[in-house]
């Protein structure tokens, strides 16, 4: 690539840059925002061939996307000059306002020592018996050589989870249900309008106006929920709800809308993610029946005929590097957004402000140049001794300050969940299922049915 142009330093010396090139394909008036409400992953993954930042056309505006481990690292790195914002997070607030997670910079600190007591290490045994036992009430309804329809029964496991963590109690059964379908077409809402011209997302079409009554009855449970704290009818204690209703040590207490916004994202950046990761671990545990046979030796000689617990992780490394191998292949956070707040430079590319940057754990991880063989599940390729991909390409959390907040959490659930499962079951491909990567809000599963039989 050649140098062509040159911005001002403030030192008034000229700086060189490198053009940024427009990936290939942009229509008249929609840009890539077709492709991209297609199938955005086929597009992603071409990206890298065109150059280490390359920019994507939305209708009028456009994006950068950073493609490469380097560059990735280094916006992680730089939480002022690339800040929370952008189509993903700008999406977010709609629904969650300003939380931990979309909040700028600026207020990051603050917001993060209020949430960071739940995820506390200490905190982990006793939210594994919680674990254990939202994965044996929904798994109790399987029966010996029957189809199992993974993915949903993951995301009941996975919301109820994530319902002890923030509120302390777990939902009541039909609220369970309603709660899981409003958070899935939610999310899924997010990264469609992510991808729409903006003005088309603001026409009430009626897919926007469904849009908005999720949002609207998403934000009433979580807020039943905070008015009925303390009463009968909601036995709550114990989760984010009671560490956020302590005032903070320098005063201050939350506000009603902040609280709610609070527990909102928390109760959906819980749900979908270790729900799809579980269910992609157990599609390809079905799909190699010796990596299978290897995970259950390994979980019956540690957890034998008793329920897992905590303590018995450190001694699951295979049931480890499964995990990484799946969070390495399908990331469930598999595309997210900055926003410059001032003009930067990334590998030497001028970006100006207020531009919205697009980096993506899902494009990284299936790079050939740095995991060997992508699209193979490999949990090995994460051995002590054997070569080592690069270990700051695999960002499945994110990194820098603004790293997932819940990442101990999630892994401590996805691997109680798993050997809760492997224990009592193994799992078989359904032939002509047809599985399918599907880049709704976390990567999903689609169609993933297992046949499963009794290990008892
Ligand atoms: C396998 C499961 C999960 C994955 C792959 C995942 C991934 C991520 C990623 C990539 C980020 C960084 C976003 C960014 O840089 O813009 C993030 C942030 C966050 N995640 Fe997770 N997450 C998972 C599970 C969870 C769980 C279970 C919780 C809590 C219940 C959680 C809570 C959060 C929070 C609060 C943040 C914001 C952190 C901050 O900005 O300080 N996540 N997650």
């Amino acid at each position: 690539m050649t140098v062509l142009s040159a911005v001002a330093s403030s030192a008034g010396a000229p700086i060189p840059t490198v053009p940024i090139p427009t990936a290939p394909g942009a229509l008249p008036l929609f840009g890539h925002s077709l492709a991209l409400l297609r199938d955005p992953l086929p597009l992603l993954l071409s990206l890298p061939a065109h150059g280490d930042v390359v920019r994507l056309r939305l209708g009028v505006g456009e994006v950068y996307v950073v493609c490469t481990p380097e560059l990735t690292n280094e916006l992680l790195h730089d939480p002022r000059t690339f800040d929370k914002g952008g189509f993903f997070f700008d999406r977010l607030r709609e629904l969650t306002g300003n939380n931990v997670a979309s909040c700028p910079h600026a207020q990051h600190a603050a917001q993060r020592r209020r949430v960071q007591p739940v995820f506390r290490k200490d905190r982990m045994p006793g939210y594994g018996r919680t674990i254990v036992d939202q994965a044996a009430a929904v798994t109790a309804r399987w029966r010996h050589d029957t189809t199992v329809e993974v993915f949903p029964d993951m995301l009941r496991i996975g919301a109820g989870c994530a319902a002890a963590l923030v509120f302390g109690a777990a939902f009541a059964p039909d609220a369970l249900e309603r709660t899981i379908s409003d958070i899935t077409l939610y999310v899924k809402g997010i990264f469609t309008r992510m991808f729409l011209p903006p003005a088309l997302a603001r026409v009430p079409l009626p897919a926007n106006r469904r849009y908005e009554q999720v949002r609207k009855r998403l934000r009433d449970s979580v807020s039943e929920i905070v008015d009925g704290y303390g009463t009968t009818a909601h036995p709550v204690g114990g989760g984010l709800l009671t560490a956020l209703l302590e005032p903070p040590p320098g005063g201050g207490a939350e506000s009603r809308d902040g609280l709610v916004d609070q527990l909102t994202l928390m109760l959906m950046a819980g749900t979908e993610s270790t729900a799809t990761t579980v269910a992609w671990a157990l599609h390809e545990l079905s799909l190699d029946p010796d990596l299978q046979y290897r995970l259950h030796s390994e979980v019956d000689a540690v957890v034998g005929a008793g329920a897992p617990c905590y303590a018995h992780l450190e001694h699951l490394p295979l049931m480890g590097r499964v995990l990484t191998e799946t969070l390495r292949k399908y990331p469930a956070a598999w595309i997210l957004s900055r926003v410059t707040t001032k003009p930067a430079t990334l590998g030497g590319h001028h970006i100006p402000a207020g531009a919205p940057i697009v980096f993506s754990p899902y494009l990284l991880h299936r790079r050939p140049d740095v995991f060997a063989d992508p699209d193979r599940f490999d949990p090995d390729r994460w051995l002590p001794g054997a070569p080592r991909p690069l270990r700051s390409a695999l960002i499945p959390f994110g990194g820098g300050t603004r790293k997932c907040a819940g990442d101990t959490f999630a892994m401590t659930e996805s691997a109680l969940v798993l050997a809760s499962i492997l224990t009592r079951w193994s799992l078989h491909p359904v032939p002509g299922a047809g599985v399918r990567l599907a880049a709704y809000g976390a990567l999903q599963p689609e169609n993933l049915r297992l046949r499963a039989q009794s290990r008892r």
